[in-house]
């Protein structure tokens, strides 16, 4: 780097160098440490502005070689963390683009930051994959990752997706009958609608979201549920056009299983996230479930919003008894709104389960019945506020184990539940069961 190493000054918050560049402090994403003594690679986030309607705003990864490092400069001094880089049991790095994730920027995102970072730190090997189709994810994970997984070899997979991605992955580690001797380290770098899960553990800032987290966090064991179906429930896919079947990961017809780590809704939430999961609502990013919500609440067709007709029974822990539990039917079979998490938020504002801890394993369960569409959506309003919702006393807000419907609804539209973004259609008459997996096979950094 020696040969065009520069000289730089602060003032006040900014890094001066050469003629006039200028880097605020809040742009720097690290600084590294260069084998070559006294030396440091500063690398920056750098915007362009959106000259013209046609152009998008880019934020590029840029770098700058310095001679020597100020000390207000040292709380940014980095080194590559093991899951990146390690000597003795290198990892093997692998990013997934997710290209119908969000808003579609994830190859973007890749291309102006993700790779330059790979070039200025030389991380070398890196194996890309970009997702075809819906089925991208599952099948990597089918042919890579659990077999890295099985014969203990140290992986890293870097996401650029929604919450989607990392579904996709856990349900078939969850499902594998091999031994896994190594969880794989999993980094996100939020590039989805809702980004449930990068949003609860605190990836939501910065100029890339996830990308100082994939330097500077350490992995963390991540707590999943398992939600089993009567065996006639499908995936709904294809804008609801198409039904698939859930594969089974036991012999037992009895029932159908899918792993999830963040949510698993039935009522409007459900029914929110299933509508709008079009070509044409993605379009208006998050604004997608604000709309498909109204439609919900305020039906063009003139008719009242739904009431949901099933029985749910909660499985609460025994006060005292560690391992203990007890059964509790709701007393009310209608209800508006019926969500377990076992994150606090949804989206980076949109708190549901403000007493939850992220990847703690609590599950909270959240319940209103039928109002008045103007109330459901000012419970909505609180939760964009903090999570005040859980105060109202029209919400059942509670620490549980487990759940389960039994749908007692006719109307196939009315039975769809969310596991983590993905749509599940229930047969008439079915059920779902929830519970805590007591495994923890996957690691996320955070
Ligand atoms: N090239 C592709 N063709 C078809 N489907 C794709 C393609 N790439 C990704 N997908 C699918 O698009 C969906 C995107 O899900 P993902 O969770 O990543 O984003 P999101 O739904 O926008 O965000 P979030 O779940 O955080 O709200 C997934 O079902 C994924 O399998």
């Amino acid at each position: 780097m020696s040969e065009s190493t520069v000289e730089v000054d602060i003032v006040g918050n900014t890094l001066k160098y050469g003629v006039d560049g200028t880097i605020d402090f809040d742009d720097i994403l690290c600084i590294l440490p260069d084998p070559a003594p006294s030396q440091y690679r500063v690398l920056f986030f750098q915007k362009t502005e959106k000259d013209s309607d046609e152009s998008e705003e880019h934020t590029y990864l840029k770098k700058i070689d310095i001679k020597s490092l100020p000390s207000e400069l040292s709380r940014f001094v980095t080194t590559i963390p093991s899951h990146l880089q390690n000597a003795e049991r290198p990892p093997v790095i692998q990013v997934v683009i997710s290209t119908g994730s969000g808003t579609g920027k994830a190859k973007t995102v890749f291309q102006d930051a993700l790779q330059p970072l790979f070039n200025y730190t030389g991380l070398e090997g890196i194996e890309v994959y970009e997702t075809e189709s819906a089925q991208t994810i599952t099948e990597l994970t089918q042919s890579k990752f659990i077999n890295h997984a099985a014969e203990g070899i140290p992986q890293t997979i870097i996401l650029l997706s929604g919450d989607g991605g990392l579904i996709d992955i856990l349900d078939i580690f969850y499902k594998s009958k091999q031994t896994l001797k190594i969880p794989p380290n999993i980094a996100l770098i939020p590039c989805g609608t809702g980004n449930a899960m990068a949003s609860s553990i605190g990836l939501r800032s910065g100029p890339i979201p996830g990308l100082p987290t994939l330097l500077q966090g350490t992995p963390s064991p991540i707590p999943v549920f398992g939600a089993r179906f009567s065996p006639g429930s499908q995936f709904v896919v294809d804008e609801g056009r198409q039904r698939t079947p859930i594969e089974s990961d036991s012999d037992d017809a009895a029932y159908r299983t899918i792993h999830g780590a963040v949510v698993a809704s039935w009522g409007l939430h459900a029914a929110l996230v299933a509508d709008s999961d079009t070509v044409e609502y993605r379009k208006f990013g998050i604004d997608r479930f604000k709309m498909a919500a109204n439609e919900l609440l305020y039906p063009s067709d003139g008719s009242p919003s739904h009431r949901f007709k099933g029985k749910i029974t909660m499985t609460l822990r025994k006060d005292g008894h560690e391992g203990d539990v007890r059964r509790e039917i709701l007393g009310n079979d209608e209800h508006m709104y019926a969500l377990a998490a076992m994150v606090p938020r949804l989206e980076k504002e949109f708190l549901i389960s403000p007493e939850s801890v992220p990847l703690s394993g609590e599950m909270r369960f959240i319940r209103f019945g039928p109002m008045s569409p103007e109330d459901a959506l000012h419970l909505m309003t609180l939760a964009y506020q903090g999570g005040k919702h859980v105060t109202e006393e029209t919400v059942t807000y509670a620490d549980i184990e487990g759940l389960r419907i039994d749908f007692l609804e006719d109307e196939e539209r009315w039975r769809r539940v969310c596991i983590d973004g993905k749509i599940v259609a229930v047969e008439r008459d079915g059920w779902m069961e929830l519970y805590k997996e007591p495994e923890r096979l996957l690691h996320l950094i955070q």
